[in-house]
């Protein structure tokens, strides 16, 4: 299993595919052969197979492969990690950011890490909430720390494009494991990601 993401354009993609996505431009009433659609199959299966390559990686080995023995016991957090990923419903994007905190047990995870397995879960078919709860429960069962917090705030396109059309919406998921359970570190962390210091 690999753990780094694919050369978008090296990417290779079977006949199979490609003759997918010519048959459903050729379904939108389109010339699936004109010049400027030639290559569309190919590129846009190359994309698909881009945006979910996620399936093909595994976080947990991702996050024990930089896992250093520290006596660091303070929140740790990564904020606004921009992420892109696809609505399992209609298929098209949501994104946004994702704030990300855990109090070390023993062990820090290189910074890194956290953006690269927000990265592998939302390069998959998703909704939102089933994101913030991988994560979630990928640190808390890698790295067991004294305690994890995922939160994150994004747009849909499906509710933007189409569908509802409402341009401003965001929505916000969250989890809490282990110390963050507390009121009290729970609002530290609320209070740290909201940029709001005093
Ligand atoms: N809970 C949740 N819902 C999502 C997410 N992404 C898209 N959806 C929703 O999935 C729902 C699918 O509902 P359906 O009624 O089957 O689909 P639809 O007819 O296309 O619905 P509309 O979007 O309301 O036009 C919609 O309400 C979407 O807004 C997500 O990440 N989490
Ligand atoms: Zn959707």
């Amino acid at each position: 299993m690999s753990n780094r993401p694919f050369e978008e354009y090296n990417i290779k993609v079977s006949d199979n595919a490609k003759e997918q996505y010519k048959s459903l431009i050729s379904e939108l009433g389109e010339d699936s052969s004109r010049e400027g659609l030639k290559k569309t199959p190919e590129r846009a299966a190359k994309a698909m197979q881009f945006l979910t390559q996620g399936y093909k990686q595994d976080p947990a080995e991702i996050l024990k492969s930089a896992m250093f023995e520290e006596s660091y016991d303070e929140m740790v957090i990564v904020k606004d990690i921009e992420l892109y990923s696809l609505c399992e419903h209609h298929i098209l994007p949501f994104f946004g950011k994702a704030h990300i905190a855990y109090i070390p047990n023993g062990h820090i995870v290189g910074l890194s890490k956290i953006p690269r397995i927000v990265d592998i879960f939302a390069r998959r078919l998703q909704v939102q909430e089933r994101l913030t709860e991988q994560i979630l429960d990928c640190i808390n069962d890698t790295l067991r720390p004294q305690g994890v917090a995922v939160v994150i705030e994004a747009s849909h396109m499906c509710m933007m494009m189409r569908g509802v059309q409402k341009q401003n919406s965001v929505t916000t998921t969250s989890g809490f494991r282990g110390q963050f359970e507390k009121i009290e570190t729970r609002n530290e962390f609320l209070k740290l990601i909201s940029n709001k210091f005093s």
